[in-house]
């Protein structure tokens, strides 16, 4: 099964039930990776959250992804953790989690990218897809034709990331990139179970 299929990033504005919520009903749809992202509350707040996420993906095989914080992802326990560029350097990040854990890197540059392979990740979140309003300071937008050309450069597995929604999707699956990252689309849908069966669907 390939995990970064369809990759839920969770909402960091939602509260606890929200979130907890949310997750059981993408679980429910479909989502085959699940990243806990904070941005604003406090490690312990930030703790308190990826366990009650760990709780709803107890037993599904979808693994945990902790954003930013290597201590938050050991301290859990999570699959793996998703470094940014500010973030702990990648080789570090690989000591302390250990070789069977999940690593994943954004890549936001032509630099970056070239040099991703000689890194201890296992894929790529390539940073930004298109321009979203979920984040702001996204450096750069590689559009479709970017990701293509990303594609032919690493073989490290890419997962797009950045406003991805229903209209988008055929088009970047045309690429065949290896995952599709989202927040909105499922965080901010209505019902988050029918949100990803139908972004699934729409993947083929
Ligand atoms: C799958 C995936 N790709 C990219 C990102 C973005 O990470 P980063 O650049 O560190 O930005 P923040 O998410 O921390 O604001 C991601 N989280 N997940
Ligand atoms: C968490 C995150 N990282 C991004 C990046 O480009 O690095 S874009 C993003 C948010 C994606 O939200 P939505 O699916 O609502 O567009
Ligand atoms: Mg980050």
């Amino acid at each position: 099964m390939n995990a970064y299929r369809l990759y839920l990033v969770t909402d960091d504005q939602q509260d606890l039930a929200t979130l907890t919520e949310v997750v059981s009903k993408a679980v429910a749809g479909g989502v085959t990776m699940v990243q806990v992202r904070e941005k604003h509350g406090d490690v312990r707040a930030f703790i308190e959250r990826a366990l009650a996420v760990k709780k709803v993906l107890q037993g599904t095989g979808i693994p945990l992804i902790i954003n930013d914080r290597v201590d938050v992802s050991l301290a859990v326990d999570a699959d793996g953790v998703h470094l940014g560029q500010s973030d702990m350097p990648a080789k570090i990040a690989r000591q302390l989690i250990g070789p069977d854990k999940i690593l994943g890197l954004s890549i936001e540059t032509q630099e970056q990218l070239a040099a991703a392979d000689a890194l201890p990740i296992d894929y790529i979140g390539l940073s930004a897809i298109f321009a979203t309003p979920t984040k702001t300071n996204t450096k750069h937008h590689w559009g479709i034709d970017g990701l293509k050309s990303a594609l032919k450069v690493t073989s490290l597995p890419i997962v797009a990331i950045g406003g991805i929604h229903e209209g988008n999707i055929p088009e970047l699956c045309s690429t065949g990139v290896h995952g599709l990252a989202l927040v909105s689309a499922i965080c901010s849908a209505d019902d988050p179970k029918a949100a990803a069966a139908h972004l699934l669907e729409l993947m083929g």
